[in-house]
């Protein structure tokens, strides 16, 4: 029998690709989904494409409504899940897709979102190294609490992390540079995301050391071992709907091979399903990995500027947020960890 499964913010678009996502899921089945201004919608007046979930009607985001369901993913806006999920029973697994639980520090959290620190829950990142060269999975096992990273803080943490667990840059020159799509700023109406804004431009935001992701990268930079991190982090936002490409660099330590520099990816990631190193002198595009839960990564060596170039692809919807949730869940859950997943794109 299917587990039961509640989405909470089922209305935005992050809930809205777990529902696509969970909706051809073999071993949960979604019955409540809840939403805040469209509560008492039928759910395809929001996501007319989800045929398959058109007997469900958004209710409101209470923790009664969230009640008596094995898993519960929550896709609200930052500061609304912790006393949510603080409501909820300890032995139902909780999905926050919300950054309310991602960052260990207190004062960071203060220092990037302005409101009390909900708490740390573990990290929805499987892949990442640890330093000690195991992989974050191993702590998401039978959890029934998990954080989903940040779609950016995923892109730039998963380019970089092979280096840094071999020790081949120096975190103290890390640039990323972003090119992201509109969705991750998420549904509700804002004017700089208007089609006549967005269209025919790119927009940096977040210039400056300001981006709320920051934290969150050297966080799990130290995590895979690490240390001493300035990190020059830009966002642009580009005219696509989904997708993310990071272009990440950093200087070599010492000498290498662009051929040894790609090694270390290769093996960090040969045992990963979701992970593709793409062919040397090649480098990914958004448009492969829409709609999947892939990340593409290429590497490379600049060797005029002494720099590893590593850019990674993915859908921030996808391996970005409702992918990555999915994938914990069923590493929580003891299922296969690919179960309802797929590293197929949609290309073109
Ligand atoms: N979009 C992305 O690429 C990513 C998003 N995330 C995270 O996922 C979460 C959701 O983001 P996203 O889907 O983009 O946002 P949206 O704005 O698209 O959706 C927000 C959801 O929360 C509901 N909501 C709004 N205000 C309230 C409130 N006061 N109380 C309860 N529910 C409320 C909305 O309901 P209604 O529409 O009915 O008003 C909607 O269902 C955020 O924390 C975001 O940071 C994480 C990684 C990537
Ligand atoms: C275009 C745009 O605004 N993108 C968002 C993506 C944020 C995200 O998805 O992650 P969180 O869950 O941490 O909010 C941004 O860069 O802030």
């Amino acid at each position: 029998m299917s587990l039961s499964v509640a989405v909470a913010g089922a209305s935005g678009y992050a809930g809205g690709e777990l529902l696509r996502l969970l909706a051809q899921h073999p071993e949960l089945e979604v019955r409540t989904v809840t939403a805040h201004s469209n509560a008492g919608q039928p759910l395809v007046s929001v996501h007319p494409n989800l045929r398959s979930l058109a007997s469900l009607t958004f209710q409101e985001t209470t923790p009664e409504t969230l009640a008596g369901h094995d898993v519960v993913f929550l896709a609200l806006p930052h500061g609304h899940s912790g006393a949510l999920a603080a409501e909820l029973p300890a032995s139902t697994l909780v999905v926050d897709a919300g950054a309310d639980h991602r960052l260990e520090r207190a004062d960071e959290w203060q220092q990037y979102y302005g409101t009390e620190h909900a708490g740390t829950w573990p990290y929805g990142m499987p892949e990442l190294i640890l330093a000690d060269g195991g992989r974050q999975r191993r702590e998401l096992r039978a959890a029934r609490r998990i954080a989903v990273p940040g779609c950016n803080a995923t892109a730039v943490t998963l380019a970089i992390a092979p280096a840094v667990a071999t020790g081949l840059v120096d975190l103290s020159g890390l640039t990323s540079v972003l090119a992201v799509g509109s969705s991750g700023a998420g549904r509700a109406a804002k004017t700089h995301l208007l089609a006549a804004e967005l269209t025919g431009s790119a927009t940096p935001y977040g210039v400056g050391g300001t981006h709320r992701h920051l934290p969150e990268i050297a966080q799990n930079l130290r995590s895979a071992g690490g240390d001493g991190i300035r990190h020059s982090f830009t966002p642009v936002l580009v005219p696509m709907s989904r997708g993310i490409l990071a272009t990440v660099t950093a200087p070599l330590v010492g000498d290498a091979t662009a051929e040894q520099v790609r090694s270390a990816w290769l093996t960090a990631y040969g045992d990963e399903d979701f992970i593709h190193i793409t062919a040397p002198g090649d480098y990914p595009r958004t448009a492969d990995v829409l709609g999947s839960n892939s990340v593409h990564i290429g590497v490379g060596l600049d060797e005029a500027a002494g720099r590893v170039v590593a850019i990674a692809a993915i859908d921030n919807l996808g391996k970005g947020t409702a992918g990555a949730a999915v994938q914990s869940a069923n590493i929580a859950l003891g299922f296969d960890e690919g179960l309802g997943l797929s590293a197929d794109g949609v290309a073109p």
